[in-house]
């Protein structure tokens, strides 16, 4: 038995907390799976390099309104799929290596496998390679994160399906994509595979995709959705079958009966659990919530002394931001016990990197509803902004939501081009404090850029004037 002062538990975000500072501390690592966990491997990165390809390939299909023609010759998926795994493999492998056996890891030991508590403060590692170890710890890092709910319904587990873990790395593109979920996942991947020629069928249980934004955009990306794919609202999937051809049979419950779809491949995309249940808390006395979460406190300590958790284990953001936010508080943490810091949740933002793109922080229109606050709503349309002309959007908008007493935004919804990058001012605005007026009023907007789509949606705040 090896006592380390301190182990981590995941090499997600938990793999960055590591570094010079923690040269006199005895650390241990455990990983199961790939070096860098989710974000780099089968999450955020992958995705966004198979999304920028897909932007790519639809251009033709919209670039006739401009007045060029173009076409779309030909979607050679290998080619696609290796150069963007053949950039990312080798950034995992190094940074196993560089933990496994570089001069800076010099007090750091890895051990491949799957970490369980067996007691207080005793981790039993189970070896990828068959091995047991068993380590004790002064002090825990549990950066576990989620792996995707695949639900039961009969006969999907023999048809076969894919996750967001395996769908990146088809042999070949299907005729035929049958997508369950209509969240983040199903969003991107509908526009990827779509774009790439793929027919996609969303399957929704809803009444509408992208339910967890503020309404007026999710009904938006809904309508948007349903010209460009086969969109099954209202839909259970209830039964799948292999057929003697090949192709995967659904048969889906709706308002208006029973319904079937015939696919080649089927993504399982209907949200995450936390890898908890992989840790044996129990043992170790740490509180999880109902859902599975690690709970933690503002430090993000668990309710064990000495024990923090971080990321996708313990947040309900579920995103990679959130998770490197929170390492870097439990690393300060841990260099400095006396002089703790806290972890800051007020204005989580996020994107969707669909087409179009969703960004949001802050309040949806019907949270701020419910909770009974008042507010204020800018809309701002991109067809009536210079750069929104110039590319001849129809759809896309933002819209602002401001406390009319404190003119503090409250929340922010784009949907539309570069919502991700045009959204960054406003939660910077949140974050500091910066009235709505004063933020439109008291800055230059630079001419004719996209960021001009927040500026005259704060314009549109019906505020009143600054004494
Ligand atoms: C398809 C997809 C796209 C995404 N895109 C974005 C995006 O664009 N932007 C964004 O902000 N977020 C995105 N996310 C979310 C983001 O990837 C996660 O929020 C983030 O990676 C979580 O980091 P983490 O460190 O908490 O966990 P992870 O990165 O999942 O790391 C956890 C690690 O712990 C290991 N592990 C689990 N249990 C054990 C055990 N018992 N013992 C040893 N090791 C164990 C796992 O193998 C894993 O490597 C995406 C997610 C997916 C699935
Ligand atoms: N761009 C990004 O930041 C990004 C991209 C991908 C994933 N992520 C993260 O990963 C998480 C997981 O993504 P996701 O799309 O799997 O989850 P999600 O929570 O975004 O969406 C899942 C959807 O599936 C629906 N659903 C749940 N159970 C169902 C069932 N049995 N049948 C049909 N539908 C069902 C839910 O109502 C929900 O609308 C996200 O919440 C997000 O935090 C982030």
């Amino acid at each position: 038995m090896t006592h380390y002062d301190l182990v981590i538990i995941g090499t997600g975000s938990g793999n960055t907390i590591v570094n010079r500072r923690f040269a006199d501390w005895k650390v241990a690592i455990v990983e199961r799976g790939t070096f860098g966990g989710t974000c780099l491997n089968v999450g955020c990165i992958p995705t966004k390099m198979f999304v920028h390809t897909a932007d790519l390939a639809a251009t033709p299909s919209i670039s006739s309104r401009y007045g060029v023609d173009e076409t779309l010759d030909r979607v050679r998926w290998p080619a696609i799929r290796d150069r963007i795994f053949g950039r990312i493999d080798p950034i995992a492998a190094k940074s196993s290596e560089y933990r496994h056996h570089h001069a800076d890891n010099a007090n750091v030991t890895v051990y491949d496998g799957t970490g369980r508590f067996t007691g207080a403060r005793e981790l039993t590692v189970d070896g990828n390679d068959g091995t047991t170890s068993v380590l004790t710890g002064e002090q825990f890092v549990l950066a576990t994160g989620s792996r995707p709910i695949v639900p039961f319904v009969p006969g999907l587990e023999e048809a076969g399906h894919h996750t967001s873990n395996t769908i990146m790395r088809l042999e070949e593109l299907p005729r035929r994509l049958g997508i369950i979920g209509s969240g983040f996942v199903a969003a991107e991947f509908a526009h990827v595979f779509a774009s790439y020629g793929v027919e996609v069928t969303m399957i929704a249980r809803s009444g509408q995709l992208m339910r967890h934004e503020d309404g007026d955009i999710g009904q938006r990306f809904t309508e948007i959705a349903r010209a460009k794919y086969d969109v099954r609202l209202n839909h259970d999937t209830v039964s799948a079958k292999r057929r003697q051809d090949g192709a995967i049979a659904l048969e889906m419950l709706s308002p208006e009966g029973v319904d079937e779809l015939v696919v080649d491949e089927v993504l399982v995309a209907v949200g995450r659990t936390p890898n908890s249940d992989t840790l044996n808390l129990d043992a170790a006395g740490v509180a999880v919530d109902d859902e599975g979460r690690v709970v933690v406190d503002e430090f993000q300590q668990t309710n064990v002394d000495g024990i923090y958790a971080l990321g996708d284990v313990t947040s309900p953001h579920q995103l990679k931001h959130v998770a490197n936010h929170e390492a870097r508080v439990v690393k300060h943490n841990l260099l400095n016990p006396a002089d703790r810091i806290t972890s800051d949740h007020r204005f989580v933002p996020h994107a969707v990197f669909s087409s179009p793109q969703i960004a949001a922080v802050g309040l949806t229109e019907e949270q701020a509803r419910q909770r009974g606050i008042p507010y204020v709503v800018g809309r701002q349309q991109y067809a009536d902004i210079a750069y929104g002309w110039a590319m001849e959007d129809t759809t896309g908008f933002a819209k602002i939501l401001a406390d009319p007493q404190t003119r503090q935004i409250i929340g922010c919804h784009i949907i539309g081009p570069q919502a991700s990058s045009v959204i960054q001012p406003v939660i910077q605005a949140m974050s500091f404090g910066l009235d709505a007026y004063s933020m439109a009023r008291d800055q230059y907007w630079i001419h004719p850029a996209m960021s001009e789509l927040i500026e005259n949606a704060l314009l549109k705040l019906r505020l009143p004037a600054k004494g």
